[in-house]
């Protein structure tokens, strides 16, 4: 009885469709997503990140190309990247399963059963005025420090440390291969050993888990963002695409987006805005979102995006090469942080690296903040 219960999809989806009812209904904010925005899921597939092999023997050459695919593009593709693939499909079916819970629940219980559990889980975007601001998804945000730190998860069930276990390993396999490609980036500007290292603490990184419920839910054929245009706050990102369902697009340089086709046994890593400041924009943080699955193809998207950060009070200065001169201030993770806070709460908008160029130029900005509000979103 309690099993059909939790399988019951009205039990478990959060409650967009009612949330933002006043939005859906008005065929002017459909019209401004579609014609303003571009939002489509079925962009062609003209132009793909790389795809960087890290078992290509030639060790300069593929350093060579995911310098310059950070430089080009922001985001590549790396296969053989030493995260087991059996592992990747043991958290989809972890994530399938966390999402599966009542929706009460989930706001309510914290995922990991730990004493001081800062995990926190979000759904919709609360602030959102207008279609064009809202992400129809839902979240797990997992700080690493939750699953590093010892004791406190004694009496939790056998499911609950299975599940802590997988996200444990994953985050580990996937903070060995970000620590690798930051050192590849850093190595690729500053022979510094101490700038990598810098660069490279994980006290900050987190886990995310997503999940993009099909369009069929939001009522009807209509175009929505699973995740609003943004740019990464982080030094650098690796997404697990975990099912067929595309859905991700960046930027390109040429102003229009790019569908990221899923590609089984690839992951997607992407530079973020505190390398674009530290390399002095010779890397790129570009805008992506995510568009929901088409309503016909009636199946959820389900993502998990590893984060690295350094310590909040390591201080981002850009490396200049060739009498370059530098194009940010100096600033703190700490200090970017909570900038990005302030603007959203202020302006319903991140501003980003903006707030932190020396020459006011045209920047990206972007509508979502990627840093979850630490308390559960409710009704
Ligand atoms: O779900 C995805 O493919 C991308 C997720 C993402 O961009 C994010 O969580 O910041
Ligand atoms: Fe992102």
């Amino acid at each position: 009885m309690l099993k059909m219960k939790e399988e019951d999809e009205e039990e478990w989806n959060p409650p967009l469709m009612a949330t933002y009812k006043h939005l859906l209904d008005d065929p002017e904010q459909h019209r401004r997503l579609l014609l303003d925005n571009n939002v489509t899921d079925d962009d062609e597939q003209v132009q793909v990140p790389p795809v960087i092999d890290l078992h290509d023997d030639d060790e300069q050459c593929r350093a060579a190309m995911i310098v310059r695919a950070a430089s080009e593009w922001g985001f590549f593709q790396v296969t053989n990247h030493g995260v087991p693939q059996p592992l990747l499909d043991e958290l989809h079916q972890a994530q399938l399963a966390v999402f599966r819970r009542p929706f009460q629940r989930k706001l309510r219980e914290p995922l990991l059963g730990l004493e001081s559990s800062p995990e926190s889980y979000r759904w919709g975007t609360p602030t959102a005025t207008c279609l064009e601001q809202l992400s129809w998804s839902e979240a797990y945000h997992i700080p690493l420090m939750t699953i590093m730190t010892p004791g406190g998860a004694a009496d939790t069930d056998t499911k609950t440390r299975a599940l802590r276990l997988v996200i444990e390993e994953v985050s580990a396999a996937m903070s060995k291969l970000a620590l690798q490609l930051a050192g590849i980036l850093v190595a690729g500007i500053d022979e510094d050993e101490a700038a990598v290292a810098q660069c490279t603490r994980i006290s900050t990184c987190f886990l995310r888990l997503n999940r993009y419920p099909a369009a069929a839910e939001s009522g009807g054929p209509k175009a929505l963002f699973g995740l609003c245009p943004h740019t990464d706050s982080d030094f650098l990102t690796i997404v697990h695409q975990q099912d067929a369902v595309g859905g991700l697009q960046l930027l390109n340089k040429a102003g229009r987006w790019v569908a990221v086709r899923p590609n089984p046994g690839a992951l997607i890593v992407n530079v973020g805005d505190l390398l674009q400041a530290w390399s002095n924009d010779r890397y790129r943080s570009v805008e992506h979102r995510v568009v929901l699955p088409s309503p016909s193809a009636a199946t959820d998207r389900f993502s998990a995006a590893f984060f690295l950060c350094p310590a909040y009070d390591t201080l981002i200065r850009p490396r200049c090469c060739s009498g370059d001169p530098p194009r940010y201030r100096s600033f703190t993770f700490g200090e970017y942080r909570n900038q990005i806070k302030e603007d959203v709460r202020l302006t319903g908008r991140k501003l980003g690296l903006q707030r932190f160029r020396l020459h006011q130029e045209e920047d990206t900005a972007a509508a979502h903040c990627d840093f979850p509000s630490t308390k559960p979103t409710s009704i």
